[in-house]
């Protein structure tokens, strides 16, 4: 296993000019010895090319990536000691489902016994143990992708396993299962597990730190009690949650600040620049019967019945500069109903602001 430092940008264009001809721009980040790491973003936002540069299945067209230090740009994935699991299956359908399992080991030649060994520890934590002896041929789509998984974790000396987005082709109830599964093998074997997703709940339940991208940005990196409690750029905020983050634009007035074209009281902290962003997640905006100087009035607009939560819709401000705040109430709690005037408790201890993008340091 190794640390894992990338200092680089990507463009698939031979001279790039703005931004937007790079898949990544300039970043630099390392990737702990050890650890479970999710790279999540939407389509297009240099998931996959970023996972390629680690591999060595793309060569970065600037800067370099190295592991324990060593620069291993120009090395190959089998020079970089890198197991890759994909979004389909990649087996051998002749071959039984152990001898697909113990295929990178034979490669490397370790002994018989060792090899039988590490097969059955892997069969079993995948739950392939009863279907070892199956030609893989036979198997459903779900059990081959056991087996990609299976070859991506068998070997012990690698220096990564990098996950392309694996759990594609799983059924639904599975894909819950194998998610749990991934994240705890990932405790008992300590490989440094890299994982590209678009999806937050794979993302946030499998990693202990989860890189967030936007058009080729890597906005911020974080656990997934960082990434909900404290978005660094306002793309987090909106991404991770659901729904996102509401924000508001916010300026300073006299001795207080007015959020939405309402009066608010100065929060603690720092100052605040002459103009902001107040974002607050709809989990912490509280419902209120009366005014108070954290509190925007609002008209109630849309009841939603989610199951587990209350989606309420309200809005703030008038005219043209009319905004929907959304908030999260409890299955258990009295909706209000739309059209009734409320009180939307939006200045708090989870409150963020923002300048253009970027949380303000306070
Ligand atoms: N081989 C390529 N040649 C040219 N452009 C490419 C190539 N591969 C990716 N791109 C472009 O680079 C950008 C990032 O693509 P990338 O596949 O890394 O994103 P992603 O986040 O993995 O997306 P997805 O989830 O759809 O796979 C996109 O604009 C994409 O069109």
């Amino acid at each position: 296993m190794a640390r894992i430092e990338l200092r680089l940008a990507h463009s698939y264009k031979a001279d790039p000019r703005q931004d937007s001809d790079y898949a990544l721009l300039p970043l630099a980040m390392s990737f702990d010895d050890g650890g479970a790491y999710a790279l999540l973003g939407p389509s297009g936002c240099g998931k996959t090319t970023m996972l390629n540069l680690i591999s060595g299945l793309l060569r970065p067209s600037q800067g370099t990536v190295s592991f324990d230090g060593r620069d291993v740009t120009a090395l190959s994935p089998q020079a970089r000691n890198i197991a890759q699991v994909f979004q389909f299956p990649v087996i051998y359908d002749t071959m039984t489902v152990a001898e697909n399992l113990a295929f990178p080991l034979k490669n490397r030649g370790l002994p018989a016994e060792r090899i039988r060994q590490r097969v059955g520890r892997i069969a079993e934590m995948l739950e392939l143990s009863g279907q070892l002896q199956q030609r893989a041929a036979n198997l459903a789509a779900d059990a081959k992708q056991k087996i990609s998984l299976g070859r991506g974790l068998v070997r012990e000396d690698v220096s990564a396993v990098l996950f392309d987005e694996p759990l594609t082709v799983i059924d639904p109830h599975l894909k819950w299962q194998l998610r749990r599964k991934l994240k705890q093998i990932h405790q008992e074997l300590k490989l440094t597990l890299i994982y590209v997703t678009h999806d937050q709940v794979e993302a946030l339940t499998f990693a202990e730190q989860t890189v967030v991208m936007s058009q080729g940005r890597a906005v911020q990196t974080g656990s997934a009690d960082a990434l909900f409690e404290r978005p660094q750029h306002r793309f987090v905020g909106l991404f991770i949650g659901s729904p996102g983050m509401n924000f508001l634009p916010g300026r300073r007035a006299g001795e207080g600040i007015e959020v939405a074209g309402q009066g608010l009281a100065l929060p603690p902290g720092p100052a605040l620049p002459e103009r902001f962003t107040l974002g607050v997640r709809p989990e912490y905006v509280e419902l209120r019967g009366e005014a108070g100087p954290g509190a925007l009035r609002a008209t109630v607009r849309r009841v939603q019945d989610i199951g587990t939560f209350w989606l309420i819709g309200a809005s703030v401000g008038e005219g043209g500069s009319e905004q929907l705040l959304k908030l999260r109430l409890p299955a258990g709690a009295r909706p209000p109903a739309p059209g009734e005037a409320v009180w939307l408790q939006v200045l708090g201890p989870h409150t963020c602001f923002y300048g253009e993008n970027e949380e303000l340091l306070r």
